[in-house]
């Protein structure tokens, strides 16, 4: 498997200003020194509470954000410059679905005038190519064809998801940003649309960034994982090595607040997490700043991410 994405010690700031002169008096670090890197057919998760910086850093990838410092390296070549993007084709080969399916569809259009847009702006198809195309792409996410002429607001979530979907394979990309793709759905639905996102990623042999907030979808989903809070990863590795031996304080909270689905182990969950809170309290020092932020470059807890990412750390170190 090869690398398709890396971002190197990326850095999004935005400036908070006050005063009658309107000066910048702090930044809100929505992400602050973020490295890890998506191989080719591979879904990497990014998992965090809300805030922590998620969207953000897919917004990056996808161009839809400026970032302050830092770099995306996409097939071995910086794409932070549009000329870059362009020369390799990057718009076309990263696409992005978003959570809110109601909003992210643009009511007033129709399935056809939706699906097809990103095949006008990046390839030169005449009218009856671009309806045998978005024709396929209705079969491929298992929408009938006719519903072409009909608009977002005439389909349930799920299948305004698939839509969202199909826009977003229109292009043949590489690699989908897709953040909460399942929140707004009900749990039945939620099984459909994962499932469906795996078997098209089998098919086309695309690559995700997986975002959400769900621990348990995630772990579905995802052959990494990073774990974000306040702007910073506590910690990055292969998903079964984060979930049965979390080594960070903040990822242990999380999969400790996980309820357990077997009612016999609830008496365990809950003295699991009293288990870990404890820790936390004491062990907090050593793991956060006086702030409440992460400290940084605490990457290094789990070893295995240095093994497929040997690059550097935030500082720029081996480690
Ligand atoms: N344009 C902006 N200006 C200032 N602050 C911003 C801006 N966009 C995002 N932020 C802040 O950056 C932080 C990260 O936001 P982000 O939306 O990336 O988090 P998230 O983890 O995706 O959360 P959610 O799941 O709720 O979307 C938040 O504190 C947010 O308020």
């Amino acid at each position: 498997m090869s690398e398709l994405l890396r971002i190197e010690n990326l850095k999004i700031h935005y400036p908070i200003r006050s005063g009658f002169f309107n000066k910048v008096t702090d930044h809100v670090y929505a992400v602050d020194n973020v490295n890890f890197s998506i191989e080719e057919g591979q879904t990497y998760g990014l998992v965090g509470e809300s805030g922590s910086g998620k969207t953000t850093i897919g917004k990056a990838i996808v161009g839809l954000e400026p970032i302050t410092d830092g770099k995306i390296i996409y097939k071995g070549e910086d794409v932070s410059s549009p000329a870059t993007r362009k020369k390799m084709e990057y718009n076309r080969d990263v696409q992005m679905i978003f959570q809110d399916s109601q909003s992210s569809l643009n009511p007033r259009k129709t399935i056809y005038e939706i699906i097809s847009e990103p095949i006008r702006n990046f390839d030169n198809l005449d009218e009856a190519a671009t309806k045998k195309r978005v024709a396929e792409l209705l079969d491929i996410v298992g929408l009938p064809q006719r519903t072409m002429y009909q608009y977002p607001f005439q389909f349930s979530g799920g299948q305004r998801q698939r839509i969202g979907i199909a826009r977003a394979i229109s292009t043949n990309p590489k690699l989908i940003v897709a953040d909460e793709p399942v929140s707004a759905l009900d749990l039945s639905v939620q099984a459909q649309v994962l499932n469906f996102m795996k078997k098209i990623q089998k098919e086309l042999g695309i690559s995700f960034l997986f975002i959400s907030h769900d621990l348990g979808v995630v772990r579905h989903m995802t052959e990494n994982i990073a774990i974000m809070h306040n702007g910073r990863f506590a910690e990055i590795g292969p998903r079964d090595e984060i979930f049965n031996n979390p080594q960070h304080i903040y990822t242990k909270r999380l999969l400790a607040a996980i309820p357990s689905m077997d009612v016999n182990k609830r008496e365990e969950n809950t003295a699991n997490r009293k288990k870990v809170e404890a820790e936390f309290q004491s062990s907090k020092s050593e793991w956060y700043e006086p702030s409440g932020r992460l400290l940084p470059n605490l990457m290094e807890v789990s070893p295995s991410h240095w093994a497929a990412l040997p690059e550097a750390n935030s500082k720029g170190e081996k480690a």
